[in-house]
């Protein structure tokens, strides 16, 4: 698994805003969306293209154009959703898959409550976002699904990551072969005692959303 842990100085002052107990839904939202643009701009180095040419108003221009079949961007429900008006304001031409996960807050196990994907992601470029890996176990439950309908090529997009999540990813990308690469905005200390990341922002999915029953 290849790892970007995204260095820049405008990724970190937004995301000392996203900390901030004090910053509100909307705010975060728009935080969030712009967080988004400036790792996928990083996340997406190695979309395919392919050559082509453009007809300026003077000549004829070398060019790239995305190659088909189109990248796939995979947001996690709830708080991966924050994440996809930014992704695809730089990516308008892929298609979206989803899937619909939540922890269960005593086990930190994933549940799976939606999923619909194409069913063959055989060369496709797959994109997946959450702004949270925690323990990793959502993330790596996406990749599997990913790999199980023939994806081979990986690009994870968080936020924020704990060490502990990031090496559960590796144990489980590793081992299947299939190129993955996790791009970060800030990699924080540990996880605490109930699987949230320290000093982390709190839950994502409520920050965006309000406190869910
Ligand atoms: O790495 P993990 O330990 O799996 O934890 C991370 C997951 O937890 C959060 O979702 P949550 O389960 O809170 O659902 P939500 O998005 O609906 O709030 C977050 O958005 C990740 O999907
Ligand atoms: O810190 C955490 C861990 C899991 N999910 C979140 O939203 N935040
Ligand atoms: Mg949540």
């Amino acid at each position: 698994m290849h790892l970007i842990d995204v260095d820049h100085p405008l990724v970190a002052h937004k995301v000392r805003l996203l900390r901030d107990i004090e910053t509100p839904s909307p705010l975060f939202r728009d935080l969030v969306a712009e967080l988004v643009t400036l790792l996928a701009y990083e996340a997406t180095r190695g979309v395919r293209v392919e050559e082509t040419e453009v007809q300026t108003p003077l000549a004829v221009a070398k060019a790239v154009r995305l190659l088909d079949p189109r990248p796939l961007v995979v947001p996690i429900l709830r708080a991966g959703l924050g994440m996809l008006d930014g992704m695809m304001s730089l990516m308008p031409a892929a298609e979206v898959g989803f899937v619909g996960m939540v922890r269960d807050e005593e086990t930190l196990q994933p549940f799976t409550y939606a999923e619909r994907l194409p069913q063959d992601l055989s060369g496709r470029q797959c994109y997946v976002l959450d702004p949270m890996l925690a323990t990793g176990g959502s993330l790596g439950g996406t990749v599997q699904f990913l790999v199980d309908r023939g994806a081979d090529d990986i690009t994870c997009i968080c936020l924020m990551a704990a060490p502990e999540g990031i090496e559960y990813l590796r144990t489980v990308v590793d081992p299947i072969g299939v190129p993955c690469t996790l791009v970060v905005a800030q990699i924080d200390d540990r996880l605490n005692e109930k699987g949230y990341i320290l000093p982390g922002l709190g839950d994502a999915g409520d920050r965006l959303y309000g406190l869910a029953q």
